[in-house]
């Protein structure tokens, strides 16, 4: 398939009867107490590899579940047990990923197997983020690339990463692009071109915002929320109270890229918040004046002022979340301003894993009002804002040096 001017291989062009195949896909879940919140990723990647299983392939799944440190950094085996009925065979996990008891059973496998490995983030080097010729070079690659024929790269809400998994494995292997990523850079690149144009983001993962930001700003309004929104108030100088620690953790690189994004345009930002008393108390607080809680979503003034924004839009972009939603005293604004855009009429594209599972909370008839929902957040930013996605870029590298000339059955 031809994108942005690349060619990247799919999974119609190969055979991959009897062949070793490892799939990289993107199951990373919202996750509580350690189980799983949402299941849509899983969903949509037990599709690719079903069809790998069918077509008699051995199957090694390969992904991530959170980051180091985090809550939800975890196993996987709650998501290989939630693959099986939707691949419709059993589905072996091994608590392991590069180690000899993951090899051995790797090499083991018979035709239509199908073996989720351990949490690919347990491995130190997958952390790293650096150019192919260092991940080739990773003992992730080298250890595992010689026990595989093929790599099918699925994760497109990692595509944005250059990370051995996702980034190193195609510059050593035959790879194509897995269902997933084929439908989701088919899809995206028609629905981001539409000329007006609003931005919801909000969610934890500041950094990636901080980073397309400056790209995005000029192709449309931008609405904040989440911990995106606290640093953004952050950087026009407004004084967040108990949560000034918060945005302060983030990191000054990221508060500093703030400011200079607001160097470049406008950016709108909560005027009130819910907020978190230390003793417990949930109230909406305005922004702006010293908060006596922990600002953990957006409150009915901003919901109203937002609302006005994306009344005026063709197509609403909606990434991460207005507010701690894994609480549900936190979800009101998420679910009112998803809902507000599924009123709207414009075209409505959600992304990110949060995000679509937000889209749970909101009225039954309104959820089919949504255009187009992304397995992605920060990816399908990426895309939008025209940033390199080396995830793809190393498919099409692939697809040139090992599959377009023909060379592979
Ligand atoms: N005010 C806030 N304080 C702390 N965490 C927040 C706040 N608002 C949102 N979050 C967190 O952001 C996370 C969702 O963000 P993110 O992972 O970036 O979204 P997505 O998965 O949709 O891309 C949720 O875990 C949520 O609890
Ligand atoms: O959930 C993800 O990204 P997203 O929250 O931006 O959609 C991906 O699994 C990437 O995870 P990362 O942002 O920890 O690299």
């Amino acid at each position: 398939m031809r994108f942005r001017g690349i060619i990247v291989g799919t999974m119609d062009d190969l055979n991959f009867w009897g062949k070793r195949v490892l799939a990289r896909v993107d199951i990373n879940s919202p996750m509580k107490d350690g189980r799983l919140l949402d299941r849509s990723r899983i969903e949509a990647h037990a599709k690719t590899i079903r069809e790998l299983h069918e077509s008699g392939a051995k199957v090694v799944v390969m992904a991530h579940q959170g980051r180091p440190g985090g809550d939800d950094f975890d196993h996987l085996e709650q998501h290989a047990r939630a693959l099986e009925p939707l691949v419709g065979t059993s589905v072996k996990f091994v608590k392991d990923v590069t180690g000899p008891e993951a090899l051995r059973i790797i090499d083991s496998l018979e035709p239509g197997d199908v073996l989720v490995l351990d949490n690919v983030r347990l491995l130190a080097e997958e952390n790293i983020q650096a150019e192919p010729e260092r991940l080739v070079k990773t003992l992730l690659v080298r250890e595992l690339a010689p026990h595989f024929d093929v790599y099918v790269g699925d994760a497109f809400a990692t595509a944005h990463r250059s990370q051995p998994s996702v980034a190193g494995f195609p510059y050593v292997l035959p790879s194509v692009a897995g269902r997933v990523m084929e439908s989701e850079l088919r899809g995206l690149s028609k629905v981001l071109d539409v000329s007006s144009r609003s931005f919801f983001i909000g969610g934890s993962k500041v950094d990636d915002v901080v980073k397309v930001m400056p790209n995005l700003i000029g192709k449309g309004t931008v609405m904040t929320g989440g911990l995106v929104a606290l640093t953004f108030a952050k950087a026009y100088g407004q004084y967040l109270g108990p949560a000034e620690d918060i945005v302060k953790s983030l990191g000054v690189e990221v508060i500093e890229g703030a400011r200079r994004v607001l160097e470049k345009g406008k950016v709108m930002v909560p005027v009130d918040y819910v907020v978190e008393r230390p003793d417990g108390e949930v109230e909406v607080q305005e922004a702006g004046q010293e908060l006596s809680g922990v600002p953990k979503d957006v409150g009915p003034t901003t919901v109203a002022a937002y609302r006005d924004v994306i009344d005026a839009s063709d197509a609403v972009i909606f990434k991460g979340t207005a507010g701690v939603v894994e609480d549900p005293r936190f979800r009101r604004g998420t679910v009112a301003l998803l809902e507000a855009a599924l009123k709207s009429g414009a075209f409505v594209l959600v992304g990110g894993g949060h995000a679509s599972a937000a889209l749970s909370w909101v009225e039954e008839g309104l959820r089919k009002a949504v255009g187009y929902t992304s397995t992605a957040g920060g990816a399908m930013l990426y895309l939008a804002a025209g940033l390199k996605m080396p995830g793809v870029e190393a498919l099409a590298y692939s697809y040139s040096k090992f599959i377009a000339r023909g060379g592979w059955p």
